[in-house]
């Protein structure tokens, strides 16, 4: 087809003037330079009026200068002359090339900031290639980031845009199901509502004149939108909320691609009709045929590449400095407490997490290495910089193995603690007693919370603190890392736990106890999947990249953020309230480390440091404080206060103490470590020590050594004596006494009868038994349980063979190193697992 200058020139000054219309408001220099480029038009026309034929070259020459300024560079380039490293324009948004006429004139046409797109026609092949176009021109000339695609496409069940999908990783490009249209349109409707409300706020009439008032700078990406019509056609009442959504949001940057929908007042509107024998016109160049130019997948595929490679490097991340007020300590937690952990990347503004009424409680979750230590660390900081330790107390535990919150502790370089911090516990990974330590404790608050509450007639944390303004009443944010390791295996600490997680979670919203829960596996999420009534109060969801089943099934947007964000969600993972935030390096040097540095300067004087459970650490005996005469400490206790696990011994049938098992160096240590507090407690002369060697040990004469310098009565025996009464309590350690009663019958005899009658008399057995079948040969004298040993401590003893000792039926005991079971039949309380302490075993002399 050759045109006639006079028909060129109408469509060259066709674009100009929609050009000049739809930049207008924005660029007052592009103003200027169209309204050059359309004088520059009328001229041409005049003179290619008044000439012919050989004219027609210089005025398209021409009008290609003029194209070149209303859609530069990759806006209208062919794709023969695609530029190497496009970039986005600096005058922010053009024209953009969806065809040519003739091959040579380029067929323009606005959307960004403009308006909206219909296109219409049976020949889905071109339909596409002038979308398609259009799409990859835009994505081309703009910011990375800057521009959000979201495609409702229920004829190729988001088929199309195949090319695109390299957007979908950082979330630049978001595809709705087939019952989905209601979801995009709800959601459009919230953006438009939001920007009308919270960023024009009255005082601008669009983003593109916001952005224009703050040197291009755009509080919010553009949105565009493709809605492709079901076979069935859109029904009326979804035609009329399109409308109404492509009515107030050109306004707020969203520009809707219609495709096939049969709109009867849409405003702003240029259409594109596509004949169905491929012909296409355009309301911009009207009469004249435009040719569709599909573009190199390649070349799609690579534009989009870029982008997402760029989006989330372009922008500088936030930093955690930014997170933190002006002045720490300032805020009252009385309501809730709130902070900022990030940057929302669709708008410059932060985004806080909230813990008060709603909600209450929060679940993480972020495969490993996602960042969601990283994470955490923003949150507490972010907390602990605006609120004092009066106002919120952090307790901490890390299942994992590692030392996530270790520096959070005094150190030996950094001597500094978080101030909030009543309790680091870190490498408890098999340790689930103390987590179940800490939700007792919790649940103690819970009730003494409550029982203050109901005191001052009140129901909630924040009457209370109103009611008793002297009191001391600040929230509790408690959070537990892997808390799965709990939950996991079936038996009564997990029953336990559950019973106080499930408690927690529901009355914690009165008395400020907040729980976060993170987990790095699926499994961990899926424990709690189960557990609606738990579930449910964890509103708030903070899914880090590829963390799954955090969030609503059907919402994949953790799948969909780049590196370094988070998806935050206060509405139990529902799509609509989906947040995402650029996280800053909380753990870097001079964030985290220099803050906490600060807020431990600024101290209450009396504020004890946190009270530390390290799962790798083995306690010292000598730490311990001296007990009363007659207890003997066996190991630590896995509780909060690190409490002594003690048996005393008295006059009482069955005071003795058997040690089983076969790692000998524990088993020295638990019995040395009785003997050895015994000791302490007594004074010299007011007791009497018997060491038993039933196989040569060196520890065993080390041990007398040390009683004797300790100025105590001590043998070395190689016979036991009868049982009889005592004028001071005699304890008799026999190390290894199993190997020594298979070799002699008499022994054997020996210990069960000062088992049995020992204790009467003052006389107790303390002794180490290989296995529970050996102690019972040697205490019982034909069949049945164990009655003479009250107070057990078992070493690599499995749950089923602890059955004929006190206390020893139905356990769910799992042998492990450096921790034994111990039951006393005094205290009343089940089995527990204790720590043994390091006595002279590892400590040489
Ligand atoms: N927002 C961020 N900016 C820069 N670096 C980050 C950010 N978030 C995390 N990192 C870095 O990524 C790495 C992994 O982060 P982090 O330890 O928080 O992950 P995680 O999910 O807790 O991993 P794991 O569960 O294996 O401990 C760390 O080296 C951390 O410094």
């Amino acid at each position: 087809m050759t045109l006639k200058p006079a028909e060129l020139l109408a469509a060259v000054r066709q674009d100009v003037r929609r050009a000049r219309a739809t930049i207008r408001a924005r660029r007052d220099d592009l103003d200027e330079t169209i309204a050059g480029s359309e004088a520059a038009v009328e001229r041409a026309r005049a003179e290619a009026e008044a000439t012919s034929g050989p004219e027609t070259e210089t005025v398209l020459e021409r009008w290609r200068r003029y194209a070149g300024e209303v859609a530069p560079g990759a806006a209208s380039a062919p794709w023969t002359r695609w530029p190497s490293e496009p970039e986005p324009s600096d005058d922010g948004p053009c024209l953009y090339r969806v065809g040519s006429i003739d091959g040579r004139i380029p067929a323009l046409v606005p959307l960004l900031d403009a308006g909206h797109l219909r296109v219409a026609g049976d020949d889905l092949a071109t339909a596409d290639a002038i979308v398609d176009s259009l799409l990859v021109r835009i994505v081309a000339t703009t910011r990375p980031g800057t521009v959000r695609i979201s495609l409702y496409d229920p004829r190729r069940l988001g088929a199309g845009l195949g090319g695109f999908h390299a957007l979908s990783r950082p979330g630049l490009l978001t595809v709705y199901g087939v019952e989905e249209l209601k979801d995009l349109l709800g959601s459009l409707d919230r953006d438009i509502r939001r920007i009308q409300r919270d960023v024009l706020g009255g005082g601008h009439a669009s983003l593109a004149e916001l952005a224009a008032a703050q040197n291009g700078r755009r509080p919010e990406p553009w949105r565009v939108v493709i809605v492709q019509a079901p076979v069935r056609g859109l029904r009326d009442d979804e035609i009329a909320h399109l409308e109404s959504v492509m009515h107030a949001g050109a306004a707020c940057g969203i520009h809707v691609i219609c495709r096939d929908v049969a709109l009867e007042h849409a405003p702003g509107l240029e259409t594109i009709e596509v004949g169905a024998d491929g012909t296409v016109r355009t309301s911009m160049t009207g009469d004249l045929d435009v040719a569709a130019e599909p573009p190199p997948p390649e070349l799609v595929r690579a534009v989009c590449e870029r982008a997402a490679r760029w989006v989330g490097i372009e922008r500088d991340p936030p930093r955690f400095a930014e997170l933190l007020p002006p002045r720490v300590w300032e805020e009252s937690s009385a309501p809730g407490v709130r902070a900022p952990i990030g940057e929302d990347v669709d708008r410059y503004e932060a985004v806080e997490v909230l813990l008060g009424d709603d909600p209450v409680h929060a679940l993480v979750g972020g495969p490993p290495g996602s960042g969601k230590t990283n994470f955490l660390y923003a949150l507490i900081g972010s907390l602990a910089a605006r609120y004092s330790p009066d106002e919120l107390e952090f307790y901490l535990l890390d299942f994992k193995e590692g030392v996530s919150f270790a520096r959070l502790a005094s150190g030996r370089t950094d001597k500094t603690w978080l101030p909030h911090a009543r309790l680091i516990g870190v490498n408890i990974n098999q340790d689930r007693e103390f987590g179940l330590a800490l939700l007792r404790f919790l649940g103690h608050e819970l009730e003494r919370r409550g029982a203050a509450a109901r005191e001052h007639e009140v129901t909630k944390i924040e009457e209370l603190r109103a009611a008793d303004p002297d009191g001391h009443w600040p929230r509790i944010v408690a959070v537990i890392d892997e808390f799965q390791v709990l939950i996991q295996q079936s038996g009564r600490l997990t029953d336990e736990s559950l019973y106080l997680l499930n408690d927690l979670a529901r009355r914690g919203r009165s008395q400020g106890i907040h729980l976060v829960l993170a987990s790095q596996n699926v499994g961990g999420v899926q424990a709690l999947w189960g557990r609606g009534a738990i579930l449910d109060q964890f509103t708030l969801r903070v899914a880090l990249p590829k963390a799954r089943r955090i969030l609503a099934d059907d919402n994949l947007a953790a799948q969909q953020v780049a590196r370094f964000c988070a998806v935050v969600n206060a509405e139990s993972g529902a799509r609509q309230a989906n947040r995402v935030a650029r996280l800053p390096d909380a753990g870097a040097p001079g964030t985290f480390d220099k803050l906490q540095r600060e807020l431990w300067q600024q101290r209450p004087e009396q504020l004890a440091p946190p009270r530390i459970f390290d799962g790798a650490h083995v306690p010292e005996l000598m730490s311990v404080p001296v007990r009363p005469p007659g207890e003997g400490v066996v190991g630590q206790l896995i509780d909060l206060a690190g409490s002594a696990a003690t048996v005393r011994f008295d006059r009482n049938p069955g005071r003795n103490l058997a040690v089983i098992g076969t790692r000998a160096d524990e088993a020295y240590d638990v019995l040395s470590s009785a003997v050895i507090s015994l000791a302490r407690g007594h004074a010299p002369g007011s007791a009497e020590f018997a060491l038993f060697e039933g196989e040569a040990d060196p520890r065993v004469a080390r041990l007398a050594r040390w009683l004797a310098d300790e100025g105590h009565r001590v043998e070395v025996v190689t016979e036991l004596p009868e049982p009889g009464d005592r004028p001071v309590p005699v304890y008799f350690a026999l190390f290894a006494v199993d190997a020594a009663t298979a070799r002699s019958a008499p022994l054997r005899a020996a210990v069960r009868r000062l088992a049995e009658h020992g204790p009467d008399g003052q006389m107790h057995v303390l002794g180490w038994w290989r296995t529970v079948d050996r102690l019972r040969s040697d205490v019982v004298e034909r069949t049945g349980p164990v009655r003479t040993v009250d107070a057990w401590v078992a070493l690599d003893v499995r749950d089923s063979e602890l059955t004929p000792l006190p206390g020893g039926q139905l356990q769910s005991w799992t042998p492990r190193k450096r921790r034994a079971l111990f039951y006393d039949q005094r205290t009343g309380s089940a089995p527990q697992p204790i720590i043994p302490f390091t006595v002279l075993s590892d400590q040489g002399e």
